[in-house]
């Protein structure tokens, strides 16, 4: 049976190593079952599924539900927020990036969120807390997922975790991102090609996702094409970044990504929200092949990154 095919994203249940159970409780039997479950994934099509991870639907809503409120403001209110090219913090207006430099611009809103580029001007103090307490139980999260894979990887079960230290601090990319895809009404003009979200893959390690019921986010699959990332009720999406792919030496593949327009008229009207949680290992660490190879020359991951970012933005 051709099992990707049947099953191209696999939903893990991530309860025995959840935010629900205490970080000392994680026992080594999960860690290997889980860790494996998730190393299958990633080999093969770089996305999976957690169930049970331990933040509650409630605080995702909450999250999504501030956001908006800031995404509704006119465009003169928001501008007074706007991502700079120093920091990796703010607002980011609709077709301001080309994840996919072939197409016209993304027709989608975002707010970034590094706590070290924090210039102490916000929105609102609700926005504020909303983003703090995303971010601290998004960086718990990642570490846990990054404990069971490396454990999968025949790591030791740190492995991962020690070279993303730093989380949250001036010497760590790790940024929080809250996505608005804005209603596209018959007045809108979309130009050819245009889509809500190009085709790209992620730069870091991991990425949390959290995505609302609207749908249109597919990941391709070598072999199969895009498929559709179903939103699945309560569970947050895990997929990796080139960096993790380099790290081990294409062991793992970073899966390219995008957001298609909905093709339902009705559809089209409806905004979309997403989180996205963008893991990154501390700027000095050294991302060399875990095989031993020389596959990808050893890079740093600070590097690697300025890299990347010359050609988004
Ligand atoms: O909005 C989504 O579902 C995907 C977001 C994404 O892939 C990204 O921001 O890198
Ligand atoms: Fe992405």
């Amino acid at each position: 049976m051709d099992t990707l095919k049947e099953n191209p994203i696999p939903v893990i249940d991530f309860s025995k190593l959840g935010l629900n159970v205490s970080q000392n409780a994680c026992d080594e039997d999960s860690l290997k079952t889980v860790g494996s479950q998730i190393r299958d994934a990633f080999s093969k099509s770089g996305f999976c599924y957690l169930t049970n991870y331990g933040i509650q639907q409630s605080e995702i809503d909450h999250f999504m539900s501030v956001s908006k409120q800031f995404f509704y403001q006119k465009k003169e209110e928001k501008i007074k927020y706007v991502r700079g090219t120093e920091r990796n913090f703010g607002w980011v207006a609709v077709e301001r990036e080309h994840l996919n430099p072939e197409r016209p611009g993304d027709l989608k809103e975002a707010f970034n969120y590094c706590p070290s580029d924090d210039p102490n001007n916000w929105p609102t103090p609700e926005f504020q807390n909303a983003c703090q307490d995303m971010f601290r139980k998004c960086t718990e999260l990642s570490l846990r997922v990054l404990d069971a894979l490396s454990v999968g990887m025949n790591l030791d079960k740190s492995y991962m975790r020690d070279a993303h230290g730093c989380i949250g601090m001036g010497n760590n990319a790790t940024t929080l991102r809250s996505l608005y895809y804005p209603p596209l009404t018959p007045e809108s003009s979309v130009k050819p090609g245009q889509i809500r979200l190009g085709e790209h893959s992620d730069y870091g390690t991991i990425t949390l996702l959290f995505q609302d019921e609207i749908g249109g986010l597919e990941v391709e699959i070598p072999g199969y094409g895009f498929v559709p990332v179903t939103p699945i009720p309560e569970t947050v999406v895990v997929n990796i970044g080139d960096l993790m792919q380099r790290w081990t030496s294409d062991a793992l593949v970073a899966t390219k990504h995008r957001v298609l327009i909905p093709e339902v008229e009705l559809k089209k009207r409806l905004h979309r929200q997403s989180v996205a949680f963008f893991v990154h290992p501390y700027d000095e660490f050294l991302i060399k092949c875990l095989d031993g190879s020389d596959k990808y020359e050893p890079v740093t991951s600070g590097d690697y990154l300025k890299q990347r970012f010359g050609v988004t933005y």
